[in-house]
């Protein structure tokens, strides 16, 4: 019996390298997330994802495997995401998705997804954006200036065309480097209530535990992207917000099971975003709208399955 040849290793630089624009990510993506809402017959396999605290220093690890029938790809991502981190040269959030053969469970590559991360997150906010904006939508805003907000920025300018792009950040001076290192206009807010005042469209990439963002502030028709707070006992957004709003989830299971903000604000789920993707809910875009997103396993399948083929097709 032969012995499995060495799994590839794929760092941060050649997946970013083989990483296909958000245009082509966000197809596959839509695909996987009507998959994903579709039961047993979708073919996705998602358990739901196991957290480890790592009390003493404010940390977890997640663990999260997947498998989808329809790409053929299995894989697991460990994360870890760490709290007040003192040592700001290390990243809050790391990850590494490990791609298995699904015909014989040999594992094929070790893909660093901290980029994977970064840009399938961002990706599923822009489908639920597309699908949820009021029909004008000049402004954005986003709460947070760390990776999430430069992979949001990124692909929302990329794929919407806002007129105005307002940021906020707890620290200033972070806010400021921001601005200063996106290709493109972003207008520095002194407070989170000045970024919201006037948004077509929200984004919340903080790693905020109570909320930073209030009912009263928001524009009647906006849409909210949730994107932190992804512990029972987190929040970004209060109640007023999550409970005035129509409420889209990634994940009926993991929101009434990981976010504070569903779990403690008692707002009810209206539809999955896989559902309005499938037709089988309706976009209600001239509501206020939020979409809570947890992150699920099948989007860093899709997403190192294209890293994974796109590194095969050139070497
Ligand atoms: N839904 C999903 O699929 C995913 C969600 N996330 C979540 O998105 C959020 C942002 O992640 P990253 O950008 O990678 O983190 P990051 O550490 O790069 O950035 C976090 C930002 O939040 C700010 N911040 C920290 N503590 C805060 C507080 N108490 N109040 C207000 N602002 C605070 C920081 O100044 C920083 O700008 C996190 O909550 C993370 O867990 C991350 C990955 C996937
Ligand atoms: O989906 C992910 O990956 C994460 N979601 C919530 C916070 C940690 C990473």
């Amino acid at each position: 019996m032969s012995r499995p040849a060495c799994p590839l290793y794929l760092g941060s630089e050649e997946v970013e390298k083989h990483f296909p624009s958000a245009s082509l990510l966000i197809p596959p993506l839509e695909t996987a997330l009507a998959n994903f809402s579709s039961g047993p017959e979708g073919g996705v396999v998602q358990p739901l994802r196991t957290v480890v605290p790592v009390e003493k220093y404010n940390g977890f690890l997640g663990v999260m495997p997947a498998y989808s029938a329809v790409d053929d790809a299995l894989t697991t991502k460990l994360v870890t995401f760490y709290e007040n981190m003192k040592d700001t040269s290390v990243p809050s959030h790391q990850a590494t998705v490990f791609l298995f053969d699904p015909r014989n469970g040999t594992l094929k590559a070790v893909i660093d997804g901290t980029v994977i991360t970064a840009k399938r997150t961002a990706a599923v906010s822009a489908i639920a954006t597309k699908f949820l904006k009021p029909a004008v939508a000049d402004v954005l805003c986003i709460l947070g200036a760390g990776v999430q907000a430069h992979s949001h920025y990124e692909i929302f300018t990329e794929l919407f065309s806002f007129k105005e792009v307002k940021i906020w950040n707890r620290s200033r001076e972070k806010a400021e480097t921001f601005a200063q290192s996106v290709k493109g206009p972003a207008q520095v807010c002194s407070s989170a209530q000045e970024a919201v005042t006037g948004a077509d469209v929200i984004i919340t990439v903080t790693m905020a535990t109570t909320p930073i963002l209030f009912g009263s502030w928001v524009k009647s028709g906006a849409h909210i992207n949730a994107v932190g707070a992804s512990r029972p006992d987190w929040r970004e957004l209060d109640d007023d917000v999550m409970r005035n709003s129509v409420l889209y989830v990634d994940s009926r299971e993991a929101a009434l099971t990981e976010s504070g903000d569903v779990i403690l604000s008692g707002a009810e789920i209206f539809a999955e975003l896989g559902e309005v993707v499938k037709g089988t809910k309706p976009a209600l875009s001239e509501k206020t709208t939020v979409f809570k997103s947890l992150g699920m396993a099948i989007e860093d399948t899709v997403a190192a399955k294209l890293v994974f083929d796109s590194w095969s097709s050139s070497n």
